[in-house]
């Protein structure tokens, strides 16, 4: 077990590449210290907004030199750390299997607002694409999503804000990108992560009872939650109204009792917002959210592999390779 005793500060390691960024060496993950080399932007052309986020303005641009189609991402003004930060994980991920490519870090040489040039994919909306997609489309796009998070967490790093709207997916070239590593870190082991990352839908449990020492198995909840709600046809599977309200949504479909057990486990107490929140609920079958509109995709396969995924233990559930050797991907189409 990848846990240790009481009294001790290191209380949870990464079952899997624990060691990726300490055996790696300083330039590698110390991104305050990197220095960058602004190039430019005025060798970009804005043609429209695609996008806006909470840290970000997205644009579909051209390089003027090669009248070749890119994705302006202007920076909002936050923590030169937390840009920093962005520019570092996406440069040592790039060129990597379904990562977002970036092209070029550009400044306005007098405004000095920072912009991130990526790769454009044609993006297919997800509330438009996922009802669409096939068994064998799921096979597909799910183990091209895990291939990517396999790599980051080989190279050291969590995404931590897996979700739909950062899968970016091209239907008629059949190409998946994962964008949007703006919340990523760097994992040490033994490191007291901010809880205060991803989207509230996709948060997994480690984040809403605040166990700091997660890891990278962070990604693989979020990629369960997107899983769940294509496989039962739901546009997303837990929706609480609150971050204090989703642990209390996934404790309804995941019972009580095993969130007991996984706060007993990490010596943790359930933080007083949640005092007459949690009751005592039982755990909720995944063959009870099967009707007839999602029969043909809740397949026993489908559901082991949610199962195996939506595990309140981080350290429980599949890594990205294990889920890959999942059976719910026998058959999956290599194209
Ligand atoms: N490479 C790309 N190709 C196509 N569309 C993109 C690309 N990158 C970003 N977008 C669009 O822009 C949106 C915002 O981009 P991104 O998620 O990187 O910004 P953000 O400010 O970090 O967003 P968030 O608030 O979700 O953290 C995406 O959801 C997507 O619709």
């Amino acid at each position: 077990m990848n846990s240790i005793s009481k009294g001790d500060d290191v209380y949870s390691v990464a079952r899997v590449y624990a060691d990726a960024c300490t055996k790696r060496p300083k330039e590698y993950w110390d991104y305050a210290k990197h220095t960058i080399n602004w190039n430019d932007v005025s060798s970009y052309e804005i043609i429209q907004k695609v996008g806006r986020g909470r840290y970000s303005e997205v644009f579909i641009g051209t390089n003027i030199v090669n009248s070749s189609l890119c994705v302006i991402k202007v920076l909002k003004p936050v923590k030169i750390k937390k840009i920093y930060r962005e520019i570092k994980v996406i440069q040592n991920l790039t060129g990597g299997p379904n990562i977002i490519g970036l092209y070029d870090v550009v400044h306005d040489p007098k405004l000095k607002i920072p912009a991130l040039v990526f790769e454009y994919v044609k993006n297919v909306e997800f509330r438009t694409l996922y009802p669409t997609l096939t068994i064998p489309d799921l096979q597909f796009y799910f183990t091209q999503l895990l291939i990517a998070l396999d790599y980051s967490h080989s190279m050291g790093i969590i995404h931590r804000d897996v979700k739909p709207q950062n899968v970016m997916i091209d239907p008629v070239q059949r190409k998946l990108r994962l964008i949007d590593w703006g919340l990523a870190e760097f994992y040490y082991p033994g490191m007291n992560f901010n809880v205060r990352v991803a989207s509230r839908y996709h948060k997994g449990p480690e984040l809403l009872v605040n166990l700091q020492q997660y890891d990278y198995s962070l990604d693989l909840w979020s990629v369960g939650a997107m899983l769940a709600a294509i496989i039962f046809k739901k546009e997303h599977f837990f929706i609480g109204s609150s971050n204090t309200d989703q642990l209390v949504v996934i404790s309804k479909v995941l019972g009580t009792q095993d969130l007991k057990a996984y706060l007993n486990k990490y010596k943790l107490d359930l933080p007083r917002e949640y005092d007459g929140l949690i009751g005592d609920f039982p755990r909720k079958p995944w063959k009870s959210f099967i009707n007839n509109s999602n029969r043909q995709f809740a397949t026993p396969e489908a559901i082991s592999l949610i199962d195996k995924l939506l595990r309140y233990d981080h350290q429980e559930r599949l890594t990205a390779k294990e889920a890959l050797a999942h059976p719910f991907f026998e058959g999956a189409p290599a194209k």
